[in-house]
């Protein structure tokens, strides 16, 4: 038997020890639960009802991981992952699970977040699915280690939960286009090995059928009719086939208590401002990043959008200078995974707007801030999942919430 590494604990199992069991759930990480006389062990890539053999690797405090081994029984949701290298490759999570199952164990993994980190019961609107399951992604970033000898290795992504990096030489999520143009990027960055001194990240960014490599480049991105014009190397919401319904839920419940204004925190090149612009009389974004504000304003002009300025700050400085009545303004937030810092959270209090349309890749950091925000005196009024990330464990999800009445 293989050495155990030198902090490797013992108990309850012996290193590389073959245990069967039957898995119980999903973890937020999209990896099996299961537990040998009540000790939760983690299990990847088998799904809930499965009799799995896997042998333990780690034993935590509570808890121990291990390596899925065989599927004894298979849950009837189970199914043929696309990709050659899933199981490997950290990318995807539930390739071996229906794509409507999928849904629904993101939509439960919402309401057990709330229930279990704000105590807060609240039925939980089905995840919205993806029109596009494969190819949808338009952009990826495989990387590679530094060249030794002059020779680039694998170029991809990291494996689940270790260091090294795996050769990716497709990958099934992401657009037809990016994949036809990564051997072409592969082969001309291992022909450049020599000019690298140190490990690099590639860029495939797709718009409009063609493939940009260059960050700085200009590329342009249609949602319904309007156009975003950005960087290749920045963010921008990376499934473009689900954005017209993401953007339309974002519309309908931002404006749906007959607010006529708009603060779009966290605003990106403007997604949400501008799509949202011609239901209110004035919006406002704010956002930390100079170059990105600047694409917002210049989007809202190449759109003819004159409702909507843009601030380049902090978020929580727009409430010192925003001049809407707070019972008319509707606040949309899109903050980055690590959620509202606790000064905006304060401030967005403070300034009570009748409504507040969160919109969150991380549900946890969403929940930990809804709680502030449910004692800071707004009311949950409905939780909408979405599937950006069709076959990863990563979803996008909106909570509208209104402010209480105090009467
Ligand atoms: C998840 S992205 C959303 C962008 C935009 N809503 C969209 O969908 O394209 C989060 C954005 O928040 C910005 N950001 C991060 N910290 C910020 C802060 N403290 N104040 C304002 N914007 C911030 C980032 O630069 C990024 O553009």
């Amino acid at each position: 038997m293989q050495r155990p590494p030198k902090k490797f604990h013992p108990h309850p199992f012996a290193y590389h020890q073959e245990i069967e069991l039957r898995i119980d759930a999903l973890s937020n990480l999209g990896v099996g639960i299961g537990r040998i006389d009540g000790w939760v062990v983690f299990v990847p890539f088998c799904l809930p009802g499965e009799l799995v053999k896997a042998r333990v690797f780690r034993n935590d405090k509570n808890c121990s991981n291990a390596d899925l081994l065989e599927v004894l029984e298979a849950s009837p949701e189970r199914g043929e992952p696309k990709c050659p290298l899933f199981g490997t490759c950290g990318g995807c999570q539930y390739q071996h699970l229906s794509y409507q199952a999928q849904l629904d164990w993101k939509t439960r993994q919402v309401g057990e977040l709330l229930q279990h980190m704000a105590g807060i019961e609240f039925p939980v609107l089905p995840c919205i699915p993806s029109p596009k399951i494969w190819n949808y992604r338009s952009k990826i970033t495989p990387h590679f280690d530094r060249p030794k000898d002059g020779v680039i290795g694998p170029i991809g992504f990291l494996p689940n939960g270790r260091r090294s990096i795996i050769d990716v030489p497709q990958c099934p999520i992401a657009m037809e286009e990016i994949n036809a143009a990564l051997p072409r990027e592969r082969e001309s960055a291992r022909q450049r090995a020599k000019q690298f001194k140190k490990g690099a990240t590639l860029l495939l960014r797709a718009t409009e059928g063609r493939v940009e490599t260059n960050p700085n480049a200009v590329v342009t991105e249609h949602v319904g009719e309007l156009s975003f014009d950005f960087l290749a190397g920045e963010f921008f919401q990376n499934n473009p086939f689900i954005l017209p319904a993401f953007t339309g839920h974002a519309a309908e419940e931002a404006k749906a208590g007959g607010a006529r204004f708009l603060v779009d925190a966290y605003c990106g090149s403007g997604l949400f401002a501008l799509t949202l612009a011609k239901n209110f009389e004035q919006v406002a974004g704010v956002e930390v990043s100079e170059a990105a504000a600047d694409w917002a304003r210049r989007n809202a002009e190449s759109n003819g959008i004159t409702n909507a300025r843009f601030l380049a700050a902090s978020a929580e400085t727009i409430f010192a200078d925003i001049e809407f009545p707070a019972n008319e303004t509707a606040v949309l937030i899109d903050p980055p995974r690590k959620g509202c810092s606790p000064e905006f959270l304060e401030q967005l209090i403070a300034f009570a707007p009748s409504r507040v349309v969160y919109v969150s890749c991380d549900p946890a950091t969403q929940v930990r801030d809804l709680a502030i925000l449910k004692q800071g005196g707004f009311e949950l009024q409905k939780v909408q999942p979405f599937d950006l990330f069709p076959h990863t464990r990563h979803l996008e999800c909106v909570m509208t919430l209104t402010r209480r009445t105090t009467d």
